[in-house]
């Protein structure tokens, strides 16, 4: 088939061709930025490259100036993708995804967030998850928020351990095609990570409130002992003795 030079829709298609090439040759100028960038960030320390805070900050500006046929969520998919990949390039790692209940659910988001370059492993319950994060140098993990589970899985959290690093989804506007609420956990980061929201473990009789704002994520009772998972806005403990483990930006609606 051979179209008029002066058809439109082969006008239009050598628009196309015009823009896809513009936007493969700036990706392979992104590569060569991160090369760049690799000389001078320091992932050892951590073993990670991963930066939430970072990475939040470029999701709200993406959100910000987006408009017109392309649906925002597939910007973001496909920023996600072209982040975490090169997240692994800089320092390899496996995301270890909690599969008990909803797995395929799981696995979208996990996909929908990483791409294909970054290794997926399920595991069937979220202490799985944190003990595959524990055991390794950057891996990164993602549990299901499930406000009753079956275990305190967040006692594994803390310290030196794995901590709640991000929430997703991030832009979690209606009509995500990844809705599935959950949290993603990597050893400690240093200021790489975001503490807008402080997560906290809080443990009482059943007595003690949480302050306005404060969001219960899971709630499992002992023996009479109440073990929240806690979502506090800024860094102060939402409880006499509640347990840091972690934190990460508020997500943008
Ligand atoms: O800004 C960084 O530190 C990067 O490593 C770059 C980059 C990116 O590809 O834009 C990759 C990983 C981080 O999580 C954040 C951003």
């Amino acid at each position: 088939m051979n179209d008029a030079p002066s058809d439109p829709l082969t006008e239009i298609r050598r628009e196309i061709d015009r823009i896809d090439e513009a936007m493969h040759v700036l990706l392979m100028e992104r590569g060569a930025v991160i090369d760049r960038l690799v000389a001078i960030k320091r992932t050892s320390e951590t073993g990670s490259a991963f930066r939430p805070g970072r990475e939040a900050d470029m999701m709200r500006r993406i959100a910000a100036r987006h408009g017109g046929r392309l649906p925002v969520a597939t910007a973001e998919h496909l920023w996600r993708t072209i982040i975490a990949t090169f997240t692994h390039v800089q320092a390899p790692f496996t995301l270890h995804v909690e599969q008990g209940a909803d797995a395929l659910a799981m696995h979208d988001l996990a996909r929908f967030h990483v791409g294909f370059d970054v290794p997926l492993v399920g595991h069937g319950t979220p202490s799985r998850v944190a003990a595959a994060v524990a055991q390794s140098t950057g891996d990164l993990g993602l549990v299901r928020i499930d406000p009753a589970p079956a275990a305190i899985w967040w006692d594994a959290l803390g310290g030196d351990g794995p901590q709640v690093m991000a929430r997703l989804p991030f832009l979690s506007a209606a009509g995500h095609p990844t809705p599935t609420p959950a949290l993603v956990l990597a050893r400690p980061l240093g200021d790489a990570a975001s503490s807008e929201v402080s997560v906290w473990a809080v443990e009482d009789d059943g007595d003690v409130a949480l302050p306005e704002g404060a969001e219960t994520l899971a709630a499992v009772t002992r023996n009479g002992r109440r073990h929240r998972l806690v979502a506090h806005p800024g860094g102060e403990p939402p409880a006499p003795h509640a347990r840091p483990l972690g934190g990460y930006a508020r997500p943008a609606g």
